[in-house]
C-alpha cells in the first residue's frame, strides 16, 4: 500500500439564494465535505464558497477557484429549470471542454431516486488543469451521485459519477487520487496504475 498521497485542493460551492442569504441553513458545503473526506485517502484542502443563484457571480467563482489551483471544483444547487437555476450556463460560460458524461451518468443514477431527476440539467467541464462538476441542490443527492447505487449486499448496482475523476484529473495533469473502494472504487486503466513505492 502506498505511504504517502499526494496533497489535492478542491473547490467547493454551495449555489443557493436561501442559504445564502441566511433563509435556511447551509447543508450543502457540510455534505460534499463529508463524502469527500470519506471517500479519498488523499490530504485534502477545501476552498468553500456560498453563493447566491447569480449566473455572473457563479463563473466569476468557478473561475477563482480554478486559478487558485483546485484540481476538482464540485458545485451543489441551481440545476433545475426555475428561472433562478443558472449553474450550468454559468458553468459553460467558463469551460474550455464540455464532459457531457458526468452529467448523463448523474440523471441516470437520480432516476433511482426520483422521476423528476430529469429536470436536472448538470454539466461537468474541464477549464485548464480543473475538472467542475456540478450537482444537485438537495443535500442528500451528493452522496447519491457521487456514489452511485449499490445491492443489499453492499456491491455496486450502477457507479457513482466518482469512479471517474480520478483519473480525469490524472488526464489534465493533476495530482494522483487515491479513493476507499468501500466508498467508492475509482477505475483506471491497468497503464494508468501508478507502482507502489519500495517499502
Ligand atoms: N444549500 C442548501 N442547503 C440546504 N438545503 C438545500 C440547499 N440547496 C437546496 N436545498 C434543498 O433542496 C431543494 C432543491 O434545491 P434547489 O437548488 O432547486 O433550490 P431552490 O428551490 O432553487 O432554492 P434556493 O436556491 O433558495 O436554495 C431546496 O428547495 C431545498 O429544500
Ligand atoms: N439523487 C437525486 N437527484 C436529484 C434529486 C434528488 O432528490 N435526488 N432532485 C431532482 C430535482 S427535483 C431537480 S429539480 C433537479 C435539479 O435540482 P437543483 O436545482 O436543486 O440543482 O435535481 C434532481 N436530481
Amino acid at each position: 500500500m502506498r505511504e504517502t498521497h499526494d496533497a489535492v485542493k478542491i473547490g467547493i460551492v454551495s449555489i443557493s439564494d436561501r442559504a445564502s442569504s441566511g433563509v435556511y441553513e447551509d447543508k450543502g458545503l457540510p455534505a460534499l465535505q463529508e463524502w469527500l473526506t470519506r471517500a479519498l485517502k488523499n490530504p485534502i484542502e477545501f476552498v468553500p464558497r456560498l453563493i447566491p443563484d447569480e449566473q455572473a457571480g457563479i463563473s466569476a467563482t468557478l473561475v477563482e477557484l480554478v486559478d487558485a489551483g483546485c484540481s476538482l471544483v464540485l458545485t451543489t444547487g441551481g440545476t433545475g429549470p426555475a428561472l433562478r437555476d443558472v449553474t450550468p450556463e454559468a458553468t459553460l460560460a467558463v469551460a474550455d471542454k464540455q464532459m457531457p458524461g458526468f452529467g448523463e451518468q448523474m440523471r441516470q443514477i437520480s432516476l433511482a431516486f426520483v422521476p423528476t431527476a430529469i429536470l436536472s440539467r448538470q454539466v461537468a467541464v474541464i477549464r485548464g488543469r480543473s475538472l467542475i462538476i456540478n450537482l444537485p441542490g438537495q443535500p442528500k443527492a451528493i452522496a447519491e451521485t457521487l456514489e452511485g447505487l449499490k445491492n443489499a449486499d453492499g456491491t455496486q448496482k450502477v457507479n457513482g459519477i466518482f469512479a471517474a475523476v480520478p483519473y480525469c484529473i490524472d488526464l489534465i495533469g493533476g495530482p494522483y487520487l487515491e479513493t476507499h473502494d468501500e466508498v467508492c472504487k475509482a477505475f483506471r486503466p491497468k497503464s494508468a496504475i501508478r507502482a507502489t513505492p519500495a517499502a
